[in-house]
């Protein structure tokens, strides 16, 4: 049952099989992805599992020989047509995501150019991986760096991007001269599979990208064969803190390289000497973006003493300006969360705040079938269950504080550290403050962060490693140490 706004002007985007090698797998069975915002049904795709992911990982390990070798220019080259046909298909690309994803269809043409971007990036990096030379200690040798690929990747990626946290792992994997398996998320492996059709058509070579898809259940075995294969030599993973523990602990026995983009619990300090109104807009953009199902949303937002009662009621007028509804419908601002799980999470966090003494200054109810208001809430404090974990969803809880130390010590104590953000005006504050969070990233006066020239990831249990910028490549590189001796003194 295919919807009118879900049609494609390329309809051969619409892929259902999975992609292992030269050859799209069908699988014995098939699972349900739903459009969240009608629950209609979009396609029913290829359930696949253990077997077939070691088949993927070995059509990964057979093309990786050739696609390492090729010089660097030649896979930019490749990297770059494939950058070019998400570009061309930028419209059908995003009708897919929406279909899929619910987020709203100017924000689904947004990821499509985020996305590409890490292509482009990292296709440029390729012919920039440099080794080095060591000045020698002994005469007769001499020290050499190689950086050479690390060998085939898996890459686990979430429903919330469902093209750009794909394009952020598998760009530098292949610039650098590494293959891949994908296991997309349940809920949104139509992407996936489209952006494996153009990688086709962008003449990747069989086998450099495989995508593996399969439900909830079957995730767990593919996920198992992806840590347990000593071939993978890295895995990056972004979803939960609890399943990226889980994956750590599977990968230990094959000692495998790991990167880890997981949960947050962003602070967002909003300071007595802010621009109130640019910290109200950086809010919304950071809170309400992608329905807050961002790992960088704002989730606890610390407002000082003096510009409080100001902060929140323009916070609240803005929230309630929203549009809410299908992300195809022209004006909507936030589209639906991506299932009832989520929305039972995010309804779950309003009650226990509302229990709790928060006062409701707007939304605080389901709308559409898997819609939330925005909301926010006054008058939240650290006994709240928002103070301690990821809403994942448009509620604001604002919290006050009277100083810069209290703001700074509230702020950290968490387990997470991915990103943080906070507003002021006073240069001393911005050096100190910016330099007390415990985090991997740090917004000053803005409440967007993400791109691909810079290094995105978290510190603590928000996990491992950077993606993006010149250091996304070195998670897929391993340095190989020569030593030359016999050079002998001058003849
Ligand atoms: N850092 C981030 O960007 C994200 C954070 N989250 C956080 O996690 C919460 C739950 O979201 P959820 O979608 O359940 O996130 P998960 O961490 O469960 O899912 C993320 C990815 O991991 C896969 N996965 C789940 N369990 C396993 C497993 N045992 N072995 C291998 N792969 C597995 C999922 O596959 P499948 O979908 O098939 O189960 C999906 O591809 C959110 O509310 C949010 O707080 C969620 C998504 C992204
Ligand atoms: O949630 C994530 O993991 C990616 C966030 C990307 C962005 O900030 O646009």
């Amino acid at each position: 049952m295919q919807q009118p706004a879900f049609a494609l002007s390329d309809p051969s985007l619409l892929v259902r099989d999975a992609r292992i090698g030269a050859h799209w797998r069908a699988g014995e069975r098939r699972f349900d992805v739903h459009d969240p915002a009608t629950g209609a049904l979009l396609a029913e795709v290829a359930n696949l599992g253990e077997a077939d992911t070691h088949e993927a990982i070995a059509a990964a390990a057979a093309a990786l020989p050739a696609w390492a070798a090729l010089p660097a220019k030649q896979r930019a080259a490749a990297l770059q047509r494939w950058a070019a046909l998400l570009h061309q298909h930028a419209e059908d690309l995003a009708r897919l995501m929406t279909a899929e994803q619910g987020k709203p269809l100017a924000e689904a043409r947004g990821e499509i150019t985020f996305g590409a971007s890490f292509i482009e990036w990292f296709a440029e990096e390729a012919r920039r991986v440099y080794g080095e030379t060591i000045p020698t200690t002994d005469p007769d040798k001499r020290y050499l760096v190689l950086r050479q690929p690390i060998g085939v990747c898996a890459a686990i990626t979430p429903w919330n991007f469902p093209v750009a946290m794909i394009t952020r792992k598998v760009a530098p994997a292949l610039a650098a001269g590494c293959t891949v398996v994908v296991k997309p998320a349940e809920q949104t492996p139509l992407c996936a599979l489209a952006l494996a059709e153009l990688a086709r058509r962008a003449g990747l070579p069989d086998g450099v990208l495989n995508v593996v898809t399969g439900d909830g259940a079957q995730s767990v075995a593919i996920g198992r064969a992806l840590c347990a294969s000593d071939t993978v030599r890295h895995l990056s993973f972004t979803g939960s803190t609890e399943v990226g523990r889980l994956l750590m602990a599977q990968c230990a026995p094959s000692i495998k390289k790991l990167a880890l983009e997981l949960g947050g619990n962003a602070p967002f300090i909003v300071f007595d000497d802010a621009d109130v109104d640019a910290a109200v807009e950086g809010a919304m953009i950071s809170k309400y973006r992608n329905a807050g199902q961002t790992c960088v949303c704002a989730n606890r937002l610390y407002v000082q003493d003096g510009v409080y009662e100001a902060f929140v009621t323009k916070l609240a007028e803005r929230a309630a300006q929203l549009r809410v509804g299908n992300g195809f419908e022209a004006g909507v601002q936030q589209g639906p969360l991506i299932d009832a799980d989520a929305l039972a999470k995010v309804e779950a966090h309003v009650q226990d705040a509302l229990d709790q003494g928060a006062r409701l200054l707007t939304g605080g109810h389901r709308l559409a079938p898997h819609s939330y208001a925005p909301t926010v809430l006054a008058d939240a404090h650290a006994g709240m269950r928002c103070a301690r974990e990821e809403i994942f969803g448009p509620v604001a809880p604002v919290f006050r504080f009277h100083t810069e130390a209290e703001a700074i010590a509230l702020a950290n104590a968490t387990e997470f550290g991915l990103a943080s953000y906070f507003y002021s005006r006073d240069m001393g504050r911005i050096f100190r403050v910016g330099e007390a969070l415990e985090y991997g990233m740090v917004g000053v006066n803005t409440g967007l962060i993400s791109t691909a020239e810079v290094p995105f990831g978290g510190v603590k249990h928000s996990g491992l490693g950077r993606e993006g910028s010149r250091h996304g490549m070195d998670e897929y590189l391993e340095m190989k140490y020569l030593c030359l001796a016999g050079i002998g003194a001058a003849r």
